[in-house]
Order: structure tokens, then sequence, then C-alpha cells
């Protein structure tokens, strides 16, 4: 009989992009894959071509609302469901890659003695896996936090779809209508965008346009339309298909330090100038995750306490300045693409390998 496995995690593209890279391995060999995700969050959207479960789940936050309250019960709700869809569909594991979608489905897998693998991102972990560690048989690691984790850490890396890979520059170029002739600056504000980031883009474009040819990934609803028309200016909401170009076509990057993006960076050897979240809209991990990324010599850091126009430009200057030296640290890196590593932990643990 085959094998099969539920995938879970959600809320931001981070928690659901290296599941999506996990997925094709699996079907190859022969495992059955299944998703369990929300109705309205991000991974109802990017998540194909295999099953996909709702439940509900609530945010736990890190602030007082009204809406904590309301969220209990959907927790407690989702909870119940996972448990009925975990029990129909009896999988040999669960994987969790976090958000708190991932919560729910990892508490009732245990409850339901159903093995469950983790993977953390970020340098320091997140609530949702906090509060599934204890449930969890091992915990796969993009950084080497594994002092950490308990003794469940395996340093394994970040997975990265394979298609981001392997883009054509040539392609990125024509889709984005631009010639070459400038560096062309792809600017990420995370999956949902970075209000901070747009701002100060915004702020600079006449200069910045004169510079680079530039690809913004707004976030949703965050399209500027004074900006449309501007030959050296190209912007989107998200891009899932053909992002893979868009990558090659980039001589340097300005971005947001969430994990999955700045491993990407690495695996492509994108020189990136990063703008971690700050402490006050966030637990830190991006600020960890940024210092971490600079102090290997793969990427300058700009907090966004000092983000202006002005230092925006020097620090663009200052990054490329340092192209060569940051490409090189890259290209020496052993902190490679992760998917192998993580694939293989979970066919060991189904007995697939
Ligand atoms: C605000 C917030 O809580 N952010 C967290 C979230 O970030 P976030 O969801 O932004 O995740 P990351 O930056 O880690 O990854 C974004 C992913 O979306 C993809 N992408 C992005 C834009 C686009 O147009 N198309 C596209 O495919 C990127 O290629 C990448 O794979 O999860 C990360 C991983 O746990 C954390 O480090 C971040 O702190």
């Amino acid at each position: 009989m085959s094998k099969k496995i539920v995938l879970t995690g959600g809320g931001s593209a981070g928690h659901v992009t290296p599941n999506l890279a996990l997925i094709p391995g699996l079907s190859e060999h022969g495992i059955e894959v299944h998703y369990i995700g929300t109705a309205e969050g991000i991974e109802h959207t990017l998540v194909h071509g295999v099953p996909y479960h709702v439940i509900e789940a609530g945010k736990m936050r890190r602030y007082a609302s009204a809406k904590n309250i309301s969220d209990i019960f959907k927790i407690f709700k989702g909870y119940g469901q996972a448990k009925k869809i975990l029990r129909g569909l009896r999988p040999d594991l669960v994987f969790a890659k976090g958000g708190f979608v991932s919560v729910p489905v990892a508490w009732a897998a245990a409850k339901l003695k159903i093995p469950v693998i983790l993977h953390e991102s970020d340098y320091t972990p997140g609530l949702a896996n906090r509060l599934c560690t204890k449930k969890a048989q091992k915990i796969c690691l993009s950084f080497d936090t594994r002092g950490a984790a308990g003794g469940k850490g395996i340093l394994t890396g970040s997975p990265i779809r394979s298609d981001l890979l392997t883009g054509n520059r040539a392609a990125g170029l024509e889709k984005l209508g631009f010639s070459g002739s400038k560096p062309v600056l792809l600017i990420m504000g995370g999956s949902l965008g970075a209000q901070a980031i747009n701002d100060a883009v915004d702020a600079g474009i006449d200069e910045l346009a004169k510079r680079y040819s530039i690809v913004h990934l707004r976030g949703k609803g965050k399209l500027n339309p004074a900006l449309e028309g501007n030959p050296d200016y190209r912007q989107f909401e998200y891009v899932e298909d053909g992002l893979n170009d868009i990558f090659a076509a980039a001589d340097l990057a300005l971005s947001r330090s969430g994990a999955n993006a700045i491993f990407e960076f690495l695996a492509l050897k994108l020189p990136a100038l990063l703008v971690p979240l700050p402490l006050s809209a966030s637990r830190g991990d991006q600020i960890l995750n940024a210092n971490y990324f600079q102090k290997r010599g793969y990427a300058k850091v700009l907090e966004q306490e000092n983000l202006t126009r002005d230092t925006l430009l020097e620090a663009l200057s200052d990054l490329e300045a340092h192209r060569q030296e940051l490409t090189l640290n890259m290209a020496q890196s052993t902190e490679a693409d992760g998917t192998n590593n993580v694939l293989n932990i979970i066919l060991e643990s189904i007995g697939v390998k």
C-alpha cells in the first residue's frame, strides 16, 4: 500500500513555499500527498495538484485584541476538524511548516499517534512551532540552531522550489520589458509586501530608476498607480508563475529578511540589501536572520529605523560596491538547498528509504 503524508503550514507564503518544494519529490516516490490549510490563507491559492482539506485556524497575536477570544474558539474548532480529517486519511506522517494553521494539525496528529516532523525556517522558532515542539519527533532546521531544538533538531537547510533555480535571464528581461542595459534591482517585501520598503522606494524612485531597472513585488493591495508607465519600473502584488525568470534577471535585491527569501538569494548567489522586519512588529527573527547573513558576508543590512530615501540610495551603492565579494562568499557557502535533506528525513521516517 502506498504511503500517505499530510503537509500543513500557512498564513504567509514563507510557511507554504517549502512544502511546495517537497511535493514533486514526494510524488516521485509514489507518496500520496494531502494538504491541510485554511480557506482564506495564502496557502489555499498557492497549493495546486494535491487534495486540499480546509480547517479553521485562530491567530495567536502578540498584542491584545478582541479577536483573541473568538480565535480561541477557532483553534478548538480547527483541532476538531483536523482530527476528523486525519482520522479519515490515516497518514503515515504529518509534516508541519509552521504558521497558525499547523498547530491544530500537529496537535491532532499527536493525539492520534501519527508522527509529526516540523521544519523551522528562522533563526529563532516561531510561536506555532514552539507550541508543536513537544508533539514532534524531529525538527528540520534552516539555520544551525540545533542547541535550541531540544535534542530533536536536524540541520537540513531550507527547501527551495527547484524551478526557482532554473530561471532564464532573457525570458525575465522580456517579461519585464527591460533591455538589460542597467542592473536589474529586485525589490521584495516578503510574501505580503512591506510598506516601509515600498514608501522608501516611492520616495527615491526618480534616482533609483536612473540607476536600475526595477521589478518591485509590493504585496497584495499595495500597488502604486502613480508609478505605472515608468519604463524602468515594473510592479506586481505577488508573482506566482515566472518568478524564476525574474530572479534570473535580477542583479541585486532589496528585501525583507524572511528566511525563505534569503536562502533563495543564497542559492541564486544574488547579493541583497536586507531590511528586517523590526522588533516593534515581530519577535525579531528577521533581525537575527539578516545579521547572520551579513556576518557570513552574504548580504548587507539596513535597519528599518534608519531607512529613508537617502540611506537607501547610499546602502544600495555600498551593496553594488561589494557585489563581487558577496557573490564569492555565497559561492563558497556550504548551506545548500535543503530540499533533498528534508525529503530524505521524511522518507526514512516513513520507511521508504
Ligand atoms: C511578516 C512575517 O511574519 N514574515 C515571516 C514570514 O515571511 P514571508 O511569508 O514573507 O516569507 P519569506 O520571506 O521567508 O518567503 C517568502 C516566499 O514567498 C515567495 N514569493 C514572494 C513574493 C512573490 O511575489 N512571490 C513569491 O513566490 C518567495 O520566493 C519566498 O519563497 O515567514 C518567514 C519564514 O518563517 C519569516 O522569516 C518571516 O519573518
